[in-house]
């Protein structure tokens, strides 16, 4: 028995009260009215192939304040600041948290980082209930984020078609070859896989470079967590992996979007 305590349980569980509170303060017949007045999306999905394809690096670069596993990560926190520095050192992406109780994060500050720049932005929160679909069309998200590890197969497939059917993309993370091949069984492009897992935050490259095999060449593979050294990055690249979801890493550093340009734009030229 894994006597760890599993984080991943305790944050899930708290996210069904929250979005019970939310649902009693607006219906979701009222939220899904107010689809009509959210921003045209931005395609996510095209964005990363687009760079994937030409064997660019794809980076989503997160925007991401605190985590349960590293404690705060930036004490000057400007959602915005961050988008635009983002956006010069060469994302293709952003990925913004909106989990208030273990990440810091709010709806705000995706709203803000959107509107910063011209990329396309994930909501990165813990996704159970179409209630937050809805919501994050709402508030301008282009992709959501759901975690395998979290969701059952039938509403993993009701989650994917809603999102299709409001315009938006998906990223399904796994963590395991079972998650996987349910990841696989959907017909959305991107699979994240995580090399961190959520039940007790270890974090090891060779998660990624492990399921690798199993992903047939017409997905595309966005590595996540964890990834820290132009090392990391080239050890990706030898496995034939270009896309890259970055968040601690980018937060720590003063000017997060220079470190973005330094780790990827000299790991592109060493290659080269
Ligand atoms: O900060 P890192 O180690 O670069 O990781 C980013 C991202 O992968 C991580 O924040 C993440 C991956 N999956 C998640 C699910 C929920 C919350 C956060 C995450």
């Amino acid at each position: 028995m894994n006597e760890a305590p599993d984080i991943l349980r305790k944050i899930l569980q708290r996210k069904a009260e929250e979005i019970t509170e939310r649902a009693q303060q607006l219906s979701i017949r009222e939220l899904s009215r107010q689809v009509e007045a959210a921003p045209p999306v931005r395609s996510f999905v095209n964005a990363i192939t687009q760079k994937i394809r030409a064997q660019q690096f794809a980076v989503i670069a997160e925007i991401k304040k605190a985590s349960p596993s590293k404690g705060l990560l930036r004490e000057v926190f400007d959602p915005a600041a961050i988008a635009r520095s983002y956006e010069q050192g060469g994302a293709t992406c952003l990925s913004v948290l909106t989990d208030r109780n273990f990440f810091q994060g709010s709806e705000a500050n995706l709203r803000l980082a959107r509107s910063a720049c011209g990329l396309p932005v994930l909501r990165k929160d813990f996704i159970i209930d179409p209630y937050q679909v809805y919501e994050a069309r709402v508030m301008g998200a282009d992709c959501i984020l759901l975690i395998a590890a979290a969701l059952g197969d039938a509403l993993m497939l009701e989650l994917t078609q809603l999102a299709e059917h409001l315009d938006m993309d998906t990223l399904v993370e796994v963590h395991s070859a079972e998650e996987l091949e349910r990841a696989l069984a959907l017909n959305t492009p991107l699979i994240g896989i995580n090399n961190r897992n959520l039940k007790n935050f270890e974090t090891k490259l060779e998660t990624t470079l492990d399921l690798l095999p199993q992903i047939p060449p017409d997905r595309l593979v966005v590595t996540e967590s964890g990834i820290h050294s132009t090392a990391d990055v080239m050890r990706m690249k030898e496995a034939g992996v270009y896309g890259f979801l970055v968040g601690e890493t980018f937060m720590k550093a003063e000017e997060p979007g220079e470190k973005l340009a330094e780790l990827f734009r000299h790991s592109e030229r060493l290659s080269s």
